[in-house]
């Protein structure tokens, strides 16, 4: 063929494919054992030895915990599919719309489907001779943001004629990022009929270690939390979710604290979960049904879980500026 020949050009050469952390393809059983086994598996998450955590894995955290995590993934997933899913495609089409033909915006999951991998062929097929590799973390990490890239290095590894590729960087201290945060804040705490006593900042936890051998993440956490309190003009009270395992995690531990608050007199409480780009099975179940629970037991009253940015207007708005950033030489700026 002659290079004029070559077909499928694109309108444009730029691409951007927008990565999240993966979700199991139905709420089932075997499904979430598959996607437990893929994303447990990997050595940037569990940062034991193989030879040591397989055996625990397979015996031990497989024969077990699907059973309830399928249960709750049952009690958040829509017609359309899980939560994570459907609203981080939903974030890529809006900013499709809002890019128009400047670049061609994509999805994909660093574990279950669909894959970075795939989702990388399928813009180069498209005519993406540069790509923006987007994990949307806000806060570095290396069991997320870092494994996000590595996969995509692992795939890029494998082409012969690969794109030139950038990455995003964290952003949780970027004024887009904050102001989306807080416009949405404001939106949802108008929407209530209390005003909370206190807004608690969710964020995931880690292990403890992972911050003194380095992880920014903590660091980084507490420093939108505080980004953001001092744009809503109230501070936050920081806390992380979803421990797991033996090990000592990120602390205050979010579910102690929602069964304190009360004891303390605080019985109105807003949560929101600023590192989550969308929402999905850890703020839907564990914050909005669990949380809930956790913490009218314990003699609150009035509890409201406030929604990730999502694919808002806001949300939308931010990304195209976060993006565009790091698009700076490839497109002309927003
Ligand atoms: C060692 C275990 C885990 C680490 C470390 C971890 C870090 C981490 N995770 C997220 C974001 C998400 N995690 C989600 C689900 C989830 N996380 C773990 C374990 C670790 N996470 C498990 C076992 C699960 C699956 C569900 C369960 O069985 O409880 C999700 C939601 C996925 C979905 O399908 O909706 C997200 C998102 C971050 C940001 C993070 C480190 C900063
Ligand atoms: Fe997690
Ligand atoms: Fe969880």
């Amino acid at each position: 063929m002659m290079p004029d020949e070559h077909p499928s050009i694109a309108a444009s050469n730029i691409g951007v494919l927008l990565v999240n952390l993966g979700t199991p393809d139905a709420p089932e059983l075997a499904a979430v054992r598959r996607y437990l086994k893929e994303f447990l598996s990997d050595p940037r998450v569990v940062e034991i030895p193989q030879l040591v955590w397989q055996p625990i894995l397979r015996g031990l955290i497989l024969t077990t915990r699907p059973k309830k995590s399928a249960h709750a993934y049952a009690q958040v997933w829509s017609a359309d599919g899980s939560p994570l899913a459907v609203l981080t495609r939903a974030q890529s089409e809006a900013l499709q719309g809002a890019f128009g033909a400047q670049v061609m915006v994509d999805w994909a999951m660093r574990y279950g489907s669909p894959t970075i991998a795939d989702r990388l062929e399928r813009l180069k097929a498209a005519g993406c001779e540069r790509i923006l590799i987007a994990p949307l973390y806000p806060q570095y990490c290396a069991a997320t943001t870092a494994t996000a890239n590595d996969h995509a290095f692992g795939a890029l590894a494998r082409m012969r004629w690969q794109p030139a590729i950038r990455t995003l960087p964290p952003y949780h201290d970027n004024p887009a990022y904050i102001a989306a945060l807080k416009a949405s804040v404001e939106t949802s705490l108008a929407a209530l009929d209390f005003a909370p006593d206190i807004i608690i900042a969710s964020f995931h936890g880690m292990p403890e270690r992972t911050l003194h051998l380095g992880d920014p993440y903590h660091c980084q956490c507490q420093k939108t939390a505080r980004l953001l309190g001092d744009a809503l003009g109230r501070p936050l009270e920081v806390t992380f979710q979803s421990r797991f395992g033996r090990a000592k995690w990120l602390e205050p531990a979010t579910d102690a604290t929602l069964a304190a608050l009360p004891g303390k007199d605080m019985k109105k409480v807003a949560i929101v979960a600023p590192g989550f780009s969308v929402d999905c099975l850890e703020t839907l179940e564990e914050l909005a049904i669990r949380g809930r629970e956790t913490f009218m037991a314990a003699g609150g009253t009035h509890f409201a879980y406030l929604p990730c940015l999502n694919a808002s207007p806001e949300s939308v708005t931010m990304l195209r500026h976060l993006l565009a950033r790091e698009l700076a030489g490839w497109v002309a700026p927003a």
